[in-house]
């Protein structure tokens, strides 16, 4: 960073700062607080912790194994005997041992009277969760751009086997992407949809609008969980034509084809469906960098009256309690994507005032974690 000559000298609460972390540096201090008594459960603390960054890599293998060889549904039915497991999971008995005393670490599967394996609490989280069975399948791919994580920061992004998963990241001519490029990411979204509808829904009361437009709205699942639950709403699906084509069967066979539309086109150029009073944008913005987010909040903007509402739901950055997801999971996740970012409340609420909105604010979540919803209001 430039400039730290023109910095103010740091103020006694930095100095401690820095003097805590020299000592923490130490072998001699790391050794001493290991021994004495009071400091020994925050040094062990400390261990564990970084023990943990070290083998996260094993931890997810374990997940991924456990998906793959469909531990969860298997146990669904009641728990197993260790060799009958071993069978159906068609390893060996001891190959069979090793993940599952490792699965029951993690919580995924528990030890049952008799030797017999169970569901453990999250393994019992998984059943019959395809939105997140997905998103591990899905991981394989995010970790293989991540294999040499100092490649993948110094190189010009994009290029990566994620931009290529998201093909619309960066493209010229989006809305040229044929229905073989779009399936892959459309059916995940899908699949993942319904945690963040649950969210949306728990925070914003849809029954003052009348009619709904869901920019990048996949293949309409958003749109079928408002539907079932505001048979008022009239609904308007905007989303690249391959995709758009997609969410129109969707709608049809839901039997809501009388009042749930699909246009197709690319929010950043194409004019938008007119006749909303509320615009929504469910993880879109976090995929593009700043020029192109603005340009789709105008089009946003343009597309609603004066005073109609625009709804934003996406995990936010410094979201408390979430950092490690916020910073490092989806930090990491867009940059091999090649575009976008995750960005703080008061950075979104700054692009939608630069939009011609006003007023953003953010309505309370359930789980923050999975996404934050801001509304702002067209100007
Ligand atoms: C991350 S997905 C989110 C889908 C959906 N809103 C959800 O939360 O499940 C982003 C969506 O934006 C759409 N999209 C990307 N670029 C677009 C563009 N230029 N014009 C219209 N839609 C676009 C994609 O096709 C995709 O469906």
């Amino acid at each position: 960073m430039s400039g730290t000559a023109a910095m103010a000298p740091p103020g006694l609460p930095e100095r401690l700062r820095d003097r805590y972390d020299r000592l923490l540096a130490s072998a001699g201090f790391r050794q001493f607080a290991a021994r004495f008594p009071l400091t020994r459960p925050l040094a062990r603390r400390r261990v564990r912790a970084l023990f943990d960054l070290c083998a996260g890599f094993v931890y997810t293998q374990t997940l991924l194994a456990c998906v793959r060889l469909r531990v969860f549904e298997i146990l669904r039915d009641g728990p197993q005997e260790h060799a009958a497991l071993a069978a159906r999971l068609g390893l060996s008995p001891e190959a069979a041992a090793t993940l599952l005393k490792a699965a029951e670490a993690l919580r995924l599967v528990d030890r049952r009277r008799g030797g017999r394996w169970g569901l453990g609490a999250l393994g019992a989280a998984l059943v019959d969760n395809p939105g997140v069975t997905a998103m591990v399948e899905h991981h394989a791919l995010v970790y293989g751009d991540l294999a040499d994580p100092v490649a993948l920061l110094r190189r010009d992004r994009g290029g990566n086997r994620l931009s290529g998963y998201w093909p619309y990241a960066g493209a010229e001519a989006p809305a040229a992407l044929p229905e073989e490029r779009v399936a892959a990411y459309t059916a995940l979204m899908a699949a993942s949809q319904p945690f963040v509808a649950a969210e949306v829904l728990a925070a914003c009361d849809f029954s003052r609008h009348r009619h709904l437009l869901d920019l990048g709205g996949g293949d309409g699942s958003f749109l079928r969980a408002v539907a079932a639950r505001h048979p008022h709403l009239r609904l308007t699906l905007f989303d690249l034509p391959a995709v758009a084509a997609r969410a129109r069967d969707a709608f049809a066979t839901a039997g809501l084809a009388d009042r749930a539309e699909a246009f197709g086109g690319d929010f950043t150029h194409g004019p938008l469906p007119l006749g909303a009073d509320i615009v929504s944008l469910v993880r879109i913005i976090h995929d593009h960098d700043d020029a192109r987010a603005l340009a789709i909040l105008r089009a946003a903007r343009r597309a609603l009256p004066p005073g109609g509402t625009l709804l934003l739901a996406e995990p936010m950055s410094g979201t408390p309690g979430a950092e490690p997801i916020t910073e490092a999971y989806f930090g990491f996740y867009l940059l091999a994507m090649g575009t976008g970012r995750p960005r703080r409340p008061e950075e979104l609420a700054e692009l939608l005032r630069g939009a011609g909105f006003t007023a953003p604010r953010l309505l309370s979540t359930r789980t923050p974690l999975l996404a934050r919803v801001m509304v702002a209001r067209a100007a």
